[in-house]
């Protein structure tokens, strides 16, 4: 038998043998088309914990019997984040393992009623858009909507609309003309209010009258959040693993050295969720109803520090339980040099002082 590892040997032979590819290229993707995404995943509590624990997401009715009663929960219920982000690793083999990144995704949804460790997931996606990339004619841009459901009663658990860049096989011929980037002279940049208000304490009536004294002047209700959480290799490549996010952005650096990141990278569901556990350290959060706009602005990668920043929108007393008000936040995640990375809008039922 030739002996294929002496290296000049095995080195003309991987030269020579056909690559077994995964993933699918942009051309692959048709609007309408439906994928059902075979990996399915059963939430347990040690995957929830993991995630919880390293996010820096420690809300006790997550993690204690007592507490979760008196949320109204049965038990530790699985965090929405894990479970959006399950919702997620497990469709990356089909919609996005051939490269490119997650650029945003919207209309978070938790349908459901509060769901338990045990529960097995099955996830579909269906194309709903295709379209060419301006700037980066080796790219095109897919939008696929998600819903990942109970797989024992079919209830929709966790849903989206998700955005990303993907590798085509062939680059767009292109004039160069998306290239050009008006950057403008810096005259177009927002005003900032005079004065930024921080709520007293973090219930709901905190934030009422937080946003109350904005209203009469010209002043926003926000702050940031004391707590960072440098990037390491539990959340750079543990964490997505443990949701069967192939990406190999997260796990391949051989790979990645040749990327526009040059390093492998945060799995967006992690940086997002670790600025919302920091901003959910300073609320007395009651549910999660929705997130919207939410973008990733730029690679997070190991040694990268995760903050976040916090503004809010709105209030109204309409939530779900007399025990809290509904408030609508923008959160920010920014790194050690304070280069925003992630942004979005959440809804959430925030609990009233007396509970
Ligand atoms: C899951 C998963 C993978 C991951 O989790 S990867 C980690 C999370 N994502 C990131 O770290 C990406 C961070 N973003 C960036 O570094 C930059 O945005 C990027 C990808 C290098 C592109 O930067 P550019 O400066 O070249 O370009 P733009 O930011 O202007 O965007 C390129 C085109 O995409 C369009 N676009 C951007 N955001 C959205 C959005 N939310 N929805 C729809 N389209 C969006 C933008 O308009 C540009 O379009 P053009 O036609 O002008 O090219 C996994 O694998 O699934």
């Amino acid at each position: 038998m030739t002996e294929w590892t002496d290296p000049d040997t095995f080195a003309r032979a991987l030269a020579e043998v056909e690559t077994k590819e995964k993933g699918n290229c942009f051309e692959d993707f048709e609007e309408g088309d439906l994928i059902e995404h075979a990996p399915g995943l059963t939430l347990t509590e040690w995957g929830n914990e993991q995630w919880m624990s390293q996010t820096l997401n420690h809300d006790p009715a997550y993690w204690r019997t007592d507490a979760a009663e008196a949320r109204g929960f049965d038990e530790p219920p699985i965090h929405p984040d894990y479970l959006t982000a399950a919702t997620l690793g497990i469709t990356v083999e089909d919609l996005s393992e051939k490269g490119g990144y997650f650029l945003g995704r919207t209309d978070v949804r938790f349908p459901g009623a509060p769901v338990y460790a045990g529960t097995e997931l099955h996830v579909e996606s269906e194309v709903v858009n295709t379209a060419t990339s301006s700037s980066r004619p080796e790219y095109g841009i897919v939008s696929w909507r998600t819903r990942g459901t109970d797989a024992e009663t079919g209830d929709v658990l966790c849903s989206y609309e998700r955005t990303n860049m993907i590798p085509r096989r062939e680059p767009m011929a292109t004039d160069g003309s998306g290239a050009a980037t008006a950057d403008g002279d810096g005259d177009d940049e927002p005003d900032l209010p005079a004065e930024f208000i921080s709520p007293d304490g973090g219930s709901y009536e905190d934030f009422v009258a937080a946003l109350e004294q904005a209203d009469d002047e010209n002043a926003a209700v926000a702050y940031r959040h004391e707590r960072g959480r440098t990037q390491d290799d539990v959340t750079v490549a543990s964490l997505p693993l443990s949701t069967l996010n192939t990406a190999k952005q997260h796990h391949n650096v051989d790979v990645m050295a040749d990327s526009p990141s040059g390093n492998i990278v945060t799995y967006g569901d992690v940086t997002r969720s670790t600025a919302l556990g920091h901003a959910r350290s300073d609320e007395r959060t009651w549910r999660e109803v929705g997130f919207d706009d939410e973008s990733f602005h730029t690679f997070v990668a190991v040694g990268d520090t995760v903050y976040a920043f916090t503004r809010v929108i709105e209030a109204e007393d309409d939530a779900s339980s007399d025990a809290a008000g509904t408030v609508t936040f923008e959160h920010i995640a920014f790194n050690q040099d304070d280069d925003p990375v992630y942004s979005g809008t959440r809804t959430a039922e925030i609990r009233k002082r007396s509970n």
